[in-house]
């Protein structure tokens, strides 16, 4: 399999060279040249297959220049990570299937590809006796897992930045408490998009990137989104075991990376009917299916925070799929945004976008409200993220399918929020309870491209 980017300015790349090189040179994402095909038969005879073995299933024919045996390995310690023998079970409750995404080290979604991306860094790194220093841009979420994800790992530095004060408390302490000297947190005074924007301004300085080695942990890397296709098929799997039945899945969404694995894994034969996009008041994205209405708005601070987002990174893979992978449209529609503030789209384009996504923005109102009801008609607490979700696929999809909610992340995250919803505070695992009182290591700094470069260039091994 080799790799394109959606700017067309490439030639194709293997696996190896594209998780290396992150952001395209010439400022895409990279994307596979075809998608492999699964097919039914194939996809009843995976049923009894462990998540580990599930995952080489399907990642490796993405994969032609790491042996299946290595792969193997490095998926394998990748899931041994996991507090739960199915690392992402499935539960049914009140006519919703929940996708439990948030066993992982750091309690949320993040780890599912974060862990084995932190091996395959280390795996290539190994190989070419070559250096890295990451660069990421996190809500919250991202940021934990990929410094957990490389803390300690030898060739590696990671700067994780995030916005100032905008992360709940937990995700802040999961980052700012880790002291390895190989972990640097840089706290902008800023929004995520202004976290994301300056990270990808440096990738795009192919000198400097160059310079520095610099890789990243977003989803703009190609193995974030591979990782996460895997639980799509792992889901519909469980559900289906006891028949076939139409399977809808309904994803809480910021940078479009959880929907748009959703959507290869739709891309690469798993049956399901449209995806369901759920926002919160970040909806930009819905406003794009819905209305054809795909304009920049200023970010609002909302209960769940790691979707306070507005220039949904993945979106421009979408894109390449929706102008029939012309490089040339997607350049444009870049072009069109920078200019104008927004994209837009013909009605054949919308017909098309309303055939593969359904989508709902939930308030923080109805968040809130959807955490204290469900939590007291099922006794199951939502995180704020997941009941964005779950709220949203109880009132749009149907209810004869198996509607499965991903739940992104543990409730103890979001403790102020979960509080305020049920009056009685989440559970709190060990893992957050020993970060109180923990030494802690972050710099802060204005969202000034410069400033964050020139500590980048102090930082580096
Ligand atoms: C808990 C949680 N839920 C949902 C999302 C949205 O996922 P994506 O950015 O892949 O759309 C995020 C952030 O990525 C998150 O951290
Ligand atoms: N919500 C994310 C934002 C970054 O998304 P990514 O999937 O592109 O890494 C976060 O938690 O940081």
């Amino acid at each position: 399999m080799r790799y394109i980017s959606t700017r067309g300015g490439i030639q194709p790349i293997n696996f190896k060279d594209a998780v290396m090189m992150g952001l395209a040179t010439d400022g895409g994402l990279l994307l596979p040249e075809s998608y492999p095909q699964i097919s039914r038969q194939e996809l009843d005879q995976w049923r009894s297959l462990s998540y580990p073995d599930l995952a080489l299933r399907i990642i490796s024919p993405f994969v032609d220049d790491i042996p299946v045996d290595d792969l193997k390995g490095l998926i394998q310690r990748s899931y041994a990570t996991f507090n739960h023998p199915q690392v992402t079970p499935v539960v049914h409750r009140d006519g919703v299937h929940i996708l439990e995404l948030f066993h992982g080290v750091t309690l949320a979604f993040k780890d599912v590809a974060l862990q084995l991306l932190g091996n395959l860094f280390e795996y290539i790194l190994a190989e070419r006796g070559e250096r890295l220093n990451i660069l990421g841009a996190t809500s919250g979420d991202t940021g934990s897992a990929a410094i957990h994800g490389v803390r300690g790992k030898k060739g590696i530095t990671i700067f994780i930045l995030h916005p100032h004060g905008k992360t709940s408390p937990v995700q802040a302490l999961q980052m700012i408490t880790v002291g390895d000297a190989n972990v640097h947190n840089i706290a902008i005074r800023g929004t995520f998009d202004d976290c994301q924007n300056m990270v990808k301004a440096l990738f795009n300085d192919l000198q400097f990137k160059e310079k520095y080695s610099l890789g990243a942990v977003n989803s703009i890397n190609w193995a974030r989104v591979l990782a996460q296709v895997v639980y799509y098929f792992y889901a519909w799997l469980r559900v289906t075991d006891e028949g076939d039945r139409p399977v809808c899945f309904s994803v809480p969404t910021g940078n479009f990376g959880d929907i748009f694995a959703g959507y290869v894994a739709k891309r690469m034969g798993l049956p399901m009917g449209r995806l369901l996009l759920a926002t919160n008041e970040n909806n930009i994205l819905t406003r794009f299916v819905r209305d054809g209405d795909y304009s920049l708005a200023n970010v609002v601070a909302t209960v769940s925070p790691s979707m306070d987002i507005q220039l949904a990174s993945n979106f421009e893979r979408y894109l390449f799929h929706l102008y029939d992978q012309d490089p040339g449209r997607v350049r444009a529609a870049f072009a069109e945004l920078r200019e104008c503030g927004r994209i837009s789209f013909t009605p054949a384009e919308m017909e098309q976008v309303r055939a593969d996504f359904c989508s709902a923005t939930v308030d923080q109102a109805a968040t809130l409200e959807t955490i204290g009801s469900f939590n007291r008609e099922t006794g199951y607490l939502l995180d704020p993220h997941t009941a964005v979700g779950v709220r949203a696929a109880l009132d749009l999809l149907p209810s004869d399918a198996a509607r499965v909610c991903l739940a992104t992340a543990h409730p103890a995250k979001f403790g102020e929020a979960v509080e305020k919803a049920v009056g009685t505070p989440a559970p709190v695992p060990g893992s957050i309870a020993a970060l109180a009182g923990m030494e802690t290591r972050c710099t802060v700094m204005d969202a000034d491209l410069e400033k964050v470069r020139q500590f980048v260039v102090e930082h580096v091994a």
